[in-house]
């Protein structure tokens, strides 16, 4: 079958410097796929080089069969793929209304019927209407993300690129926001490449993952193994061992 996302030997240069060193995985359909590493090892350059937003150097990205090319997406990219960040405060736009947020990406895209979709798609996150006219300085951490996971949602995207989305927020806001995630993704049969620092985490919402260092994957193996201490690479284990709560 073929995968939704392929990636193929990607390499990405920032001057000489290799951040992506001919990493290829596959993610299927329905897929939730976590990237781990240790600080640096390229892991959010891999989701930026998937959006466009990292200079890819040589390598191929495919999206259900069909290559990407050049750095330019298209809307119909942006349709399939969207991307959450981690900060919210820096992705949503400061003096816009969450209204205002989520019209624009709509509008871009020419899909009538604003007013049923904007107030589902605050629903889904969890925020009621009365949310709608807020800006991003009258909410909470928490709720900034949820405008911004609404805002990836509303073009029913297949893909959602996250970058460590809740390691801008307290713990207890983070497994809420993370249980939100999951739940969507079950709703809507979403497909997830997901970076995050915590091992746990992405055990607990990701079926596989690939482990990164130095710009390189050095292995990709299920959650299951990782849980179970099933993993061929050396530097997974002491990834491991170093994540406090999994230590063996
Ligand atoms: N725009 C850029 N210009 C120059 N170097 C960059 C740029 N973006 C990333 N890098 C470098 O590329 C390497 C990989 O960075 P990246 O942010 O992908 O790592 P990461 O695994 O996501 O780390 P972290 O967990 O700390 O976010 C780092 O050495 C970083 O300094």
């Amino acid at each position: 079958m073929t995968p939704l996302l392929d990636i193929r030997d990607l390499n990405v240069y920032f001057d000489t410097y290799r951040a992506l060193d001919d990493v290829s995985l596959s993610v299927g359909k329905g897929e939730s796929f976590g990237l781990v590493g240790e600080s640096g090892s390229g892991k959010s350059t891999l989701l930026r080089a998937v959006a466009g937003l990292a200079p890819v150097a040589g390598g191929t990205i495919a999206v259900e069969g069909e290559e990407i090319k050049g750095s330019r997406r298209s809307r119909d990219f942006h349709r399939r793929v969207q991307m959450v960040f981690q900060d919210p405060y820096g992705s949503l736009h400061p003096r816009q209304t969450v209204d205002r947020q989520l019209l624009e990406p709509l509008a871009i895209h020419g899909i009538g019927d604003t007013e049923p979709r904007i107030r589902r798609a605050l629903d889904e996150v969890g925020l009621g209407p009365s949310f709608r006219f807020r800006f991003p300085h009258q909410m909470s951490g928490g709720q900034r993300q949820r405008v911004a996971i609404a805002r990836a949602l509303i073009l029913e995207p297949k893909i959602l690129l996250l970058d460590e989305p809740t390691s801008a927020l307290d713990a207890s806001v983070q497994a809420e926001v993370l249980n939100l995630l999951e739940q969507v993704r079950k709703e809507h049969g979403l497909t997830f490449i997901m970076v995050s620092h915590d091992l746990g985490v992405v055990t607990h919402l990701c079926e596989r993952l690939a482990v990164m260092q130095h710009g390189r994957v050095v292995e990709t193996l299920s959650s299951t193994d990782l849980a179970g201490g099933r993993m061929r690479a050396d530097y997974t284990r002491h990834l491991m061992t170093a994540s406090l709560g999994f230590a063996r």
